[in-house]
């Protein structure tokens, strides 16, 4: 344990795949009750820095820690204080959304009884007819919205969030915004890997951009010091304009 960190910290981290380097001395460090958002091109390392830091990679130099907790050391101790939503929610079709949030509480450990349970729905948005049906018939929203109600009742400090709102309509993304400022109000530390800019700048503090492995540029997205959303974008288009090219 380190101790002194951030909840979520990395420093000049490097790692390859053979001779392909995906992580190239990024540093990043997300202090509790903040949220980052970390955009890049396809490609530029923002899964792998995910990854990492649930210590399903292993970083080859720099330090990585989670809550003062190195990954690799301890994958089990980070996972135990990260709630990860991948870009593909996995949750049990054959469930029902109450189910499937009893079931996942379960197997990490931290059971809830039904009215925490349902309590959670309702703040992830998830209507109360829907929540004895199964998951067959639910829209992408519908099951971000159960996997969002288990990742609050996990009451972690780290919330890790792989591209949340690809797939959701303007509505669902703006309810998973409201949840997202929910949640930082509680002290969370959260990375939310996107594409989406404008979201980005809807719930962030913090946006940081990802080049080859490397963080390029970081704008504070938040208070006084907020960036002019139009020139920013301007510049990512370029960005992405002369990666393409
Ligand atoms: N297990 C692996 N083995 C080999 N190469 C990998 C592996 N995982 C990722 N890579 C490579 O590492 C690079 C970074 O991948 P990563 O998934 O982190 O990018 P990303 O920024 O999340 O991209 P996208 O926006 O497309 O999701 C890519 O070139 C990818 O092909």
């Amino acid at each position: 344990m380190t101790g002194q960190h951030a909840p979520i910290h990395l420093r000049d981290v490097t790692l390859a795949y053979g001779d392909h380097r995906v992580l190239d001395g990024l540093s990043l460090s997300i202090a509790a009750g903040s949220v980052t958002a970390l955009l890049g091109g396809n490609g530029a390392g923002k899964s792998t820095t995910l990854s990492v830091l649930l210590g399903f990679a292993r970083a080859e130099g720099g330090e990585v820690a989670v809550c003062g907790i190195d990954p690799a050391a301890d994958p089990d101790g980070v996972r135990r204080r990260i709630a990860y939503l991948p870009e593909n929610v996995a949750l049990y079709e054959h469930l029902t959304a109450v189910e499937n949030a009893d079931y996942l509480l379960a197997l990490s450990g931290q059971p809830q009884d039904r009215a925490a349970i349902t309590e959670a729905l309702t703040a992830a948005g998830l209507q109360e007819r829907a929540w004895d049906q199964r998951l067959g018939g639910f829209s992408k929203g519908m099951r971000q919205k159960v996997a969002i109600a288990v990742a609050l009742l996990r009451e972690v400090p780290v919330l890790l969030l792989d591209e949340p709102t690809s797939g959701l309509d303007p509505r669902a993304t703006a309810d998973f915004n409201a949840l997202l400022a929910q949640v930082r109000t509680r002290g969370t530390a959260v990375l939310m890997v996107t594409h989406d800019l404008l979201s980005a700048a809807d719930v962030a503090d913090r946006i940081g951009f990802l080049d080859g492995g490397r963080l390029t540029d970081e704008v504070v997205a938040n208070g006084p010091d907020r960036f002019d959303l139009r020139a920013l974008h301007a510049r990512f288009q370029v960005g992405d304009d002369r990666r393409a090219a």
